[in-house]
């Protein structure tokens, strides 16, 4: 029988699937590390999300086959590394898209009409008369969505906000997309036009060599006062002391983050001490019916990689 290594907890039937087909074990790395690196000297594939996966670690893994990434982001692997040796990379980019793009359109409106910060007034004994101007929030609806990287997510988020909200919707990504045009109405942009140009800035690119640092103190330069930003992608495509500096300075309104440099983020982080800023614990995926469609494709991936069949969704360079 193959072996699988999970460093995560699998849901009770998802790894009875595995089981159904190869040996599993499932070793925490930071609570059990010598057992991890023992099981994973004889492993032939890899479970779980969030790891670090470059050299170091494949050192110790001579067996091994198939890494499954239980996410569709894979910036926790060194694509390099993992390919040199031959390694088949896999993660989940088709079962997540709809409850991310819930996630990230349920971000927007929050923060800009200010609901947990509100929420926060009302459960605090804080609502003792009709509210006036100084809690009103900003419309969503016909204001202009800029989208940075309009890939699976990006398009579903398009298509809730011009067709839900009836918003005008720009987009950057590297190269034009003419078939997310027909499909949402989004018009593309050059990022400096879209930044401009945009009530709303969120940000769906993946963590990159090229990403990481893309918004920077010029970028929320270029933003209107009144723009609110949106980070669901990963942390570190945005220099946060930038964003600190610019919602201090009042450069933008207020941003809503599922994502940060360090995670999970210090309670003395100064964004957390803002009240216009909305942070949320990396939740853009975590709905019990998606968070088990990930485990259970990740693990279909995992199952066929071992028996020598081609997993559905191969990391391109994996
Ligand atoms: N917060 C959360 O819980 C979750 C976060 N995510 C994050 O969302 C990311 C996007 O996922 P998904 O939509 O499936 O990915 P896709 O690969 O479908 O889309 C990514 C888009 O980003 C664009 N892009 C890539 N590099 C750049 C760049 N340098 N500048 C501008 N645009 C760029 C790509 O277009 P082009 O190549 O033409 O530039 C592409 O359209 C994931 O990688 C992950 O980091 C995903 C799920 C949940
Ligand atoms: O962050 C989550 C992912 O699937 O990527």
């Amino acid at each position: 029988m193959p072996k699988i290594l999970s460093y995560v907890e699998p849901p009770e039937d998802v790894l009875a699937f595995m089981e159904d087909h190869a040996e599993v074990s499932v070793v925490r790395p930071k609570k059990e590390e010598d057992r991890f690196y023992e099981e994973l000297s004889k492993a032939d594939a890899l479970y779980g999300a969030g790891l670090p996966i470059g050299e170091d670690l494949l050192q110790h893994a001579p067996n091994l086959k198939v890494i499954s990434n239980v996410s569709v982001g894979y910036d926790n692997l060194d694509m390099e590394a993992i390919s040199k040796r031959g390694i088949t990379a896999t993660h989940t980019p088709a079962v997540l898209i709809d409850t991310m793009a819930d996630t990230m359109t349920g971000l927007m409106i929050a923060t800009a009409r200010r609901m947990p910060e509100l929420n926060n007034m009302v459960k605090n004994g804080g609502w003792k008369k009709p509210l006036t101007s100084e809690h009103f929030g900003t419309n969503v609806h016909h204001k202009t969505l800029g989208i940075i990287g309009m890939g699976r997510i990006g398009e579903e988020v398009a298509r809730r906000a011009a067709l839900g909200f009836r918003m005008e919707v720009m987009y950057y990504n590297r190269r034009r997309k003419p078939e997310a045009e027909t499909n949402t109405g989004a018009s593309y942009a050059e990022l400096e036009e879209l930044l401009q140009s945009s009530d709303f800035v969120m940000v769906l690119t993946p963590l990159t060599n090229e990403t990481r640092g893309l918004i920077d103190a010029q970028s929320f330069g270029s933003m209107q006062q009144h723009a609110v930003f949106l980070n669901g992608s990963r942390g570190k495509v945005v220099v946060e002391e930038d964003l600190i500096q610019a919602l201090e300075e009042g450069e933008i309104a207020a941003a809503g983050l599922d994502v940060f440099e360090q995670e999970p983020v210090d309670p003395n982080h100064p964004l957390l001490g803002m009240d216009n800023v909305v942070a949320l614990p990396h939740i853009g995926t975590a709905t019990h019916e998606t968070r088990h469609a990930m485990a259970m494709d990740a693990a279909r991936q995992c199952v066929n990689g071992v028996k020598g069949r081609t997993p559905e969704h191969v990391i391109p360079g994996g």
